[in-house]
Protein backbone atom coordinates (compact mmCIF):
# COMPACT_ATOMS: atom_id res chain seq x y z
CA UNK A 1 0.00 0.00 0.00
CA UNK A 2 1.67 3.47 -0.65
CA UNK A 3 0.78 6.59 0.58
CA UNK A 4 0.28 8.78 -1.56
CA UNK A 5 0.00 12.06 0.84
CA UNK A 6 3.53 10.73 2.42
CA UNK A 7 5.29 10.57 -1.01
CA UNK A 8 4.14 14.40 -1.52
CA UNK A 9 5.16 15.24 1.78
CA UNK A 10 8.55 14.35 0.50
CA UNK A 11 8.80 16.59 -2.58
CA UNK A 12 11.10 18.96 -2.48
CA UNK A 13 13.76 17.67 0.14
CA UNK A 14 17.38 18.28 0.11
CA UNK A 15 20.62 17.42 1.01
CA UNK A 16 23.86 18.25 0.86
CA UNK A 17 27.64 16.37 0.51
CA UNK A 18 31.36 17.05 -0.26
CA UNK A 19 33.69 15.32 -1.53
CA UNK A 20 37.05 14.98 -3.44
CA UNK A 21 37.55 14.20 -7.60
CA UNK A 22 40.19 11.55 -5.54
CA UNK A 23 42.52 10.83 -8.82
CA UNK A 24 43.80 7.10 -7.01
CA UNK A 25 39.68 6.74 -7.61
CA UNK A 26 39.93 7.90 -11.23
CA UNK A 27 42.71 5.66 -11.81
CA UNK A 28 40.45 2.73 -10.26
CA UNK A 29 37.78 3.09 -12.93
CA UNK A 30 40.25 3.55 -15.85
CA UNK A 31 41.87 0.14 -14.88
CA UNK A 32 38.30 -1.39 -15.03
CA UNK A 33 37.83 0.04 -18.14
CA UNK A 34 41.00 -1.44 -19.19
CA UNK A 35 43.09 1.82 -19.50
CA UNK A 36 45.92 3.18 -17.70
CA UNK A 37 45.58 7.21 -16.73
CA UNK A 38 46.98 10.23 -15.47
CA UNK A 39 45.16 13.33 -13.93
CA UNK A 40 45.88 15.14 -17.27
CA UNK A 41 43.49 12.96 -19.02
CA UNK A 42 40.56 14.41 -17.35
CA UNK A 43 37.39 12.67 -15.69
CA UNK A 44 37.10 9.27 -16.99
CA UNK A 45 33.23 8.07 -18.55
CA UNK A 46 30.92 9.53 -16.24
CA UNK A 47 33.55 9.66 -13.30
CA UNK A 48 31.33 11.40 -11.18
CA UNK A 49 29.30 8.28 -10.40
CA UNK A 50 32.02 7.48 -7.94
CA UNK A 51 31.48 10.52 -6.20
CA UNK A 52 29.39 11.24 -2.73
CA UNK A 53 29.33 7.24 -2.28
CA UNK A 54 26.57 6.24 0.46
CA UNK A 55 29.04 6.57 3.17
CA UNK A 56 26.32 5.38 5.98
CA UNK A 57 27.66 3.65 8.99
CA UNK A 58 27.25 -0.50 9.11
CA UNK A 59 24.52 -0.50 11.89
CA UNK A 60 22.48 1.15 9.33
CA UNK A 61 23.30 -0.64 6.25
CA UNK A 62 19.82 -2.90 5.58
CA UNK A 63 19.40 -6.53 4.35
CA UNK A 64 19.57 -5.84 0.81
CA UNK A 65 22.86 -4.12 1.57
CA UNK A 66 21.50 -0.13 1.28
CA UNK A 67 21.24 2.10 3.61
CA UNK A 68 18.13 1.63 5.76
CA UNK A 69 15.20 3.83 4.55
CA UNK A 70 14.67 7.06 6.66
CA UNK A 71 11.27 8.48 6.98
CA UNK A 72 13.32 11.63 8.64
CA UNK A 73 15.61 11.58 4.83
CA UNK A 74 14.97 13.12 1.30
CA UNK A 75 14.02 10.15 -0.35
CA UNK A 76 10.55 8.31 1.37
CA UNK A 77 10.53 5.28 3.15
CA UNK A 78 9.15 3.14 0.78
CA UNK A 79 8.12 0.00 1.45
CA UNK A 80 8.50 -1.97 -1.81
CA UNK A 81 11.75 -3.87 -1.55
CA UNK A 82 13.45 -4.40 -4.71
CA UNK A 83 15.52 -1.04 -5.51
CA UNK A 84 16.92 -0.63 -8.88
CA UNK A 85 18.40 2.53 -10.56
CA UNK A 86 16.15 3.31 -14.20
CA UNK A 87 17.78 5.74 -15.81
CA UNK A 88 19.30 9.60 -15.31
CA UNK A 89 19.42 12.27 -17.49
CA UNK A 90 23.19 14.34 -17.77
CA UNK A 91 24.30 17.97 -18.71
CA UNK A 92 28.05 18.69 -18.65
CA UNK A 93 27.87 21.95 -17.80
CA UNK A 94 31.60 22.82 -16.63
CA UNK A 95 34.90 20.84 -16.22
CA UNK A 96 35.11 18.78 -13.14
CA UNK A 97 39.50 18.80 -12.91
CA UNK A 98 40.54 15.81 -10.98
CA UNK A 99 41.46 16.43 -7.78
CA UNK A 100 39.06 19.41 -7.38
CA UNK A 101 36.89 19.34 -4.13
CA UNK A 102 33.58 19.37 -4.79
CA UNK A 103 29.93 20.00 -2.97
CA UNK A 104 26.55 17.99 -4.45
CA UNK A 105 23.25 19.21 -3.82
CA UNK A 106 20.54 17.09 -4.00
CA UNK A 107 16.70 17.42 -4.32
CA UNK A 108 13.58 15.20 -4.71
CA UNK A 109 11.75 16.18 -7.85
CA UNK A 110 8.98 13.75 -7.91
CA UNK A 111 7.94 10.09 -6.08
CA UNK A 112 5.08 8.93 -8.96
CA UNK A 113 3.51 5.25 -8.27
CA UNK A 114 2.85 3.22 -11.23
CA UNK A 115 1.84 0.13 -12.46
CA UNK A 116 3.52 -2.07 -15.40
CA UNK A 117 3.80 -5.63 -16.49
CA UNK A 118 6.75 -6.39 -13.69
CA UNK A 119 3.67 -5.36 -10.94
CA UNK A 120 3.69 -2.06 -8.59
CA UNK A 121 6.25 0.71 -8.41
CA UNK A 122 7.74 4.14 -7.51
CA UNK A 123 9.72 5.67 -9.70
CA UNK A 124 11.75 8.46 -7.54
CA UNK A 125 13.62 11.46 -9.43
CA UNK A 126 16.21 13.28 -7.44
CA UNK A 127 18.04 16.49 -9.33
CA UNK A 128 21.90 16.40 -7.77
CA UNK A 129 23.82 19.79 -9.24
CA UNK A 130 27.28 19.36 -8.63
CA UNK A 131 29.76 22.44 -7.78
CA UNK A 132 33.23 23.39 -7.13
CA UNK A 133 33.13 24.34 -2.66
CA UNK A 134 34.73 27.13 -3.64
CA UNK A 135 31.56 27.86 -5.17
CA UNK A 136 30.71 29.14 -9.10
CA UNK A 137 28.68 28.03 -11.77
CA UNK A 138 26.97 24.12 -11.79
CA UNK A 139 29.43 21.66 -13.62
CA UNK A 140 27.30 18.25 -13.65
CA UNK A 141 23.60 18.60 -13.19
CA UNK A 142 21.59 15.07 -13.39
CA UNK A 143 18.22 14.19 -12.89
CA UNK A 144 18.38 10.31 -11.60
CA UNK A 145 15.50 8.05 -11.48
CA UNK A 146 15.38 5.13 -8.84
CA UNK A 147 12.54 2.89 -8.90
CA UNK A 148 11.00 0.60 -5.77
CA UNK A 149 9.72 -2.58 -6.74
CA UNK A 150 7.23 -5.04 -5.07
CA UNK A 151 8.55 -8.46 -3.91
CA UNK A 152 9.05 -10.93 -5.97
CA UNK A 153 6.26 -12.92 -6.63
CA UNK A 154 7.83 -16.99 -6.24
CA UNK A 155 7.99 -19.55 -6.97
CA UNK A 156 10.70 -19.07 -10.47
CA UNK A 157 12.81 -16.30 -11.18
CA UNK A 158 11.70 -12.94 -12.38
CA UNK A 159 11.17 -12.62 -16.34
CA UNK A 160 12.54 -10.00 -17.63
CA UNK A 161 10.85 -7.13 -20.35
CA UNK A 162 11.83 -8.05 -23.58
CA UNK A 163 12.04 -5.62 -26.27
CA UNK A 164 14.41 -4.71 -29.10
CA UNK A 165 16.19 -1.65 -30.51
CA UNK A 166 13.64 0.54 -32.46
CA UNK A 167 17.04 1.64 -35.02
CA UNK A 168 19.84 0.55 -36.78
CA UNK A 169 23.25 1.38 -35.16
CA UNK A 170 26.40 2.28 -37.60
CA UNK A 171 29.13 1.56 -34.66
CA UNK A 172 29.20 -1.87 -32.52
CA UNK A 173 31.42 -2.84 -29.91
CA UNK A 174 31.01 -5.91 -27.14
CA UNK A 175 32.23 -7.13 -24.27
CA UNK A 176 31.33 -9.60 -21.33
CA UNK A 177 30.86 -8.49 -17.36
CA UNK A 178 31.76 -11.00 -15.00
CA UNK A 179 31.32 -11.08 -10.90
CA UNK A 180 34.92 -9.46 -10.57
CA UNK A 181 34.27 -6.46 -12.71
CA UNK A 182 30.68 -6.47 -10.76
CA UNK A 183 32.76 -6.41 -8.01
CA UNK A 184 35.48 -3.84 -8.59
CA UNK A 185 32.35 -1.60 -9.76
CA UNK A 186 30.44 -1.87 -6.21
CA UNK A 187 33.70 -1.54 -4.28
CA UNK A 188 34.79 1.99 -6.27
CA UNK A 189 31.05 3.02 -5.80
CA UNK A 190 31.17 1.76 -2.17
CA UNK A 191 27.61 0.62 -3.26
CA UNK A 192 26.76 -2.34 -1.08
CA UNK A 193 23.62 -4.19 -3.14
CA UNK A 194 23.48 -7.57 -2.67
CA UNK A 195 21.88 -8.38 -6.20
CA UNK A 196 25.62 -6.77 -7.70
CA UNK A 197 27.82 -9.53 -5.85
CA UNK A 198 25.96 -12.49 -3.38
CA UNK A 199 24.31 -14.43 -6.42
CA UNK A 200 22.15 -16.22 -3.70
CA UNK A 201 20.68 -13.28 -2.49
CA UNK A 202 20.13 -12.09 -5.90
CA UNK A 203 18.33 -15.15 -6.89
CA UNK A 204 16.07 -16.12 -3.87
CA UNK A 205 15.51 -12.49 -2.53
CA UNK A 206 14.78 -10.73 -5.59
CA UNK A 207 14.07 -13.39 -8.24
CA UNK A 208 17.36 -12.30 -10.40
CA UNK A 209 18.74 -14.79 -12.81
CA UNK A 210 22.41 -14.30 -11.85
CA UNK A 211 24.28 -10.93 -10.70
CA UNK A 212 22.74 -7.59 -11.77
CA UNK A 213 24.90 -5.44 -14.10
CA UNK A 214 24.91 -1.85 -11.97
CA UNK A 215 23.07 0.72 -14.13
CA UNK A 216 25.71 3.05 -13.87
CA UNK A 217 28.14 0.60 -14.71
CA UNK A 218 25.89 -0.08 -17.75
CA UNK A 219 25.85 3.12 -18.47
CA UNK A 220 29.65 3.59 -17.99
CA UNK A 221 30.39 0.94 -20.76
CA UNK A 222 27.91 3.07 -23.10
CA UNK A 223 29.46 5.70 -22.77
CA UNK A 224 32.85 4.94 -23.06
CA UNK A 225 31.11 3.27 -26.59
CA UNK A 226 30.10 6.93 -27.63
CA UNK A 227 33.15 8.07 -26.69
CA UNK A 228 34.64 5.81 -29.17
CA UNK A 229 31.92 6.67 -31.70
CA UNK A 230 32.08 10.17 -31.62
CA UNK A 231 35.93 10.20 -31.94
CA UNK A 232 36.92 12.67 -28.96
CA UNK A 233 34.50 15.14 -29.49
CA UNK A 234 33.02 16.01 -26.09
CA UNK A 235 29.76 15.51 -24.62
CA UNK A 236 27.48 17.96 -23.55
CA UNK A 237 24.48 16.04 -22.51
CA UNK A 238 23.80 12.32 -21.92
CA UNK A 239 20.76 10.22 -21.36
CA UNK A 240 20.16 6.65 -20.16
CA UNK A 241 17.14 4.19 -19.40
CA UNK A 242 17.46 0.61 -18.54
CA UNK A 243 14.71 -1.38 -19.74
CA UNK A 244 15.59 -4.82 -18.78
CA UNK A 245 18.06 -6.35 -16.27
CA UNK A 246 21.49 -7.71 -17.59
CA UNK A 247 23.53 -10.35 -15.64
CA UNK A 248 27.13 -11.99 -15.18
CA UNK A 249 28.62 -13.46 -17.78
CA UNK A 250 26.43 -12.26 -20.59
CA UNK A 251 27.58 -10.97 -24.50
CA UNK A 252 26.45 -7.51 -24.52
CA UNK A 253 26.34 -4.99 -27.71
CA UNK A 254 26.57 -1.98 -27.40
CA UNK A 255 25.24 0.27 -30.87
CA UNK A 256 25.60 3.97 -31.36
CA UNK A 257 24.27 6.40 -34.60
CA UNK A 258 25.40 10.10 -34.81
CA UNK A 259 24.02 12.71 -36.88
CA UNK A 260 25.10 15.85 -36.17
CA UNK A 261 25.55 16.55 -32.93
CA UNK A 262 23.02 13.83 -32.09
CA UNK A 263 23.42 10.52 -30.64
CA UNK A 264 21.32 7.50 -30.21
CA UNK A 265 22.67 4.91 -28.44
CA UNK A 266 21.82 1.24 -27.17
CA UNK A 267 22.83 -2.20 -24.95
CA UNK A 268 21.57 -5.54 -26.03
CA UNK A 269 21.93 -8.72 -23.89
CA UNK A 270 21.10 -11.73 -24.79
CA UNK A 271 17.35 -11.60 -24.63
CA UNK A 272 17.15 -8.12 -25.94
CA UNK A 273 17.33 -4.03 -25.07
CA UNK A 274 18.97 -3.58 -21.46
CA UNK A 275 19.62 0.15 -21.82
CA UNK A 276 18.88 2.97 -24.16
CA UNK A 277 20.33 6.10 -24.37
CA UNK A 278 20.69 9.40 -26.01
CA UNK A 279 23.70 12.25 -26.01
CA UNK A 280 24.58 15.72 -27.53
CA UNK A 281 27.74 16.49 -29.13
CA UNK A 282 29.85 19.41 -29.16
CA UNK A 283 30.69 20.87 -33.01
CA UNK A 284 32.30 18.45 -34.95
C1 LIG B 1 23.03 1.05 -8.62
C2 LIG B 1 21.66 0.72 -8.18
C3 LIG B 1 20.83 -0.18 -8.76
C4 LIG B 1 21.04 -0.80 -10.05
O1 LIG B 1 21.96 -0.54 -10.76
S1 LIG B 1 19.85 -1.97 -10.56
C5 LIG B 1 20.38 -2.43 -12.20
C6 LIG B 1 20.08 -1.43 -13.26
N1 LIG B 1 18.65 -1.25 -13.48
C7 LIG B 1 17.92 -2.13 -14.19
O2 LIG B 1 18.41 -3.15 -14.63
C8 LIG B 1 16.47 -1.78 -14.41
C9 LIG B 1 15.96 -2.42 -15.67
N2 LIG B 1 14.56 -2.06 -15.91
C10 LIG B 1 13.54 -2.89 -15.65
O3 LIG B 1 13.74 -4.01 -15.17
C11 LIG B 1 12.18 -2.38 -16.00
O4 LIG B 1 12.25 -1.20 -16.79
C12 LIG B 1 11.31 -2.03 -14.75
C13 LIG B 1 11.90 -0.86 -13.96
C14 LIG B 1 11.18 -3.26 -13.84
C15 LIG B 1 9.91 -1.62 -15.24
O5 LIG B 1 9.45 -2.64 -16.12
P1 LIG B 1 7.90 -2.89 -16.36
O6 LIG B 1 7.83 -3.86 -17.49
O7 LIG B 1 7.21 -3.26 -15.10
O8 LIG B 1 7.40 -1.44 -16.78
P2 LIG B 1 6.44 -1.05 -17.98
O9 LIG B 1 7.21 -1.07 -19.26
O10 LIG B 1 5.19 -1.86 -17.91
O11 LIG B 1 6.13 0.48 -17.67
C16 LIG B 1 5.30 0.87 -16.56
C17 LIG B 1 5.54 2.35 -16.30
O12 LIG B 1 6.86 2.52 -15.81
C18 LIG B 1 7.61 3.40 -16.67
N3 LIG B 1 8.99 2.90 -16.76
C19 LIG B 1 9.36 1.64 -17.05
N4 LIG B 1 10.70 1.54 -17.03
C20 LIG B 1 11.17 2.78 -16.74
C21 LIG B 1 12.48 3.32 -16.60
N5 LIG B 1 13.59 2.58 -16.75
N6 LIG B 1 12.59 4.63 -16.30
C22 LIG B 1 11.50 5.42 -16.14
N7 LIG B 1 10.22 4.95 -16.26
C23 LIG B 1 10.08 3.66 -16.56
C24 LIG B 1 6.90 3.33 -18.01
O13 LIG B 1 7.14 4.48 -18.79
C25 LIG B 1 5.45 3.21 -17.57
O14 LIG B 1 5.02 4.50 -17.19
P3 LIG B 1 3.56 5.05 -17.58
O15 LIG B 1 3.53 6.46 -17.05
O16 LIG B 1 3.46 4.95 -19.07
O17 LIG B 1 2.59 4.15 -16.87
C26 LIG B 1 21.15 1.42 -6.99
O18 LIG B 1 20.03 1.12 -6.56
O19 LIG B 1 21.84 2.31 -6.46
Amino acid sequence: MIDNASLERHIGREEQSEDRADPERLRRLSALLDRRWSPADGMPPLGHFLLFPPNEIQSRIGADGHPLRDPGGMLPAISLPRRMWAGSRIQFEGIVEPGARLVRRSRLVSAVPKSGRSGHMVFCTVAHEIRATSGGPVLISEQQDIVYREAHQGPGLAPRPVMQPEFRAEHFSGRTVGPVELFRYSALTFNAHRIHYDREYARDAEGYEGLVVHGPFLATLMFDHLLQAAGGRRVLEFSFRAVSPSFDGEDLRFGATIEGDKVRLFVTNPVGLAMTGQARLAGS
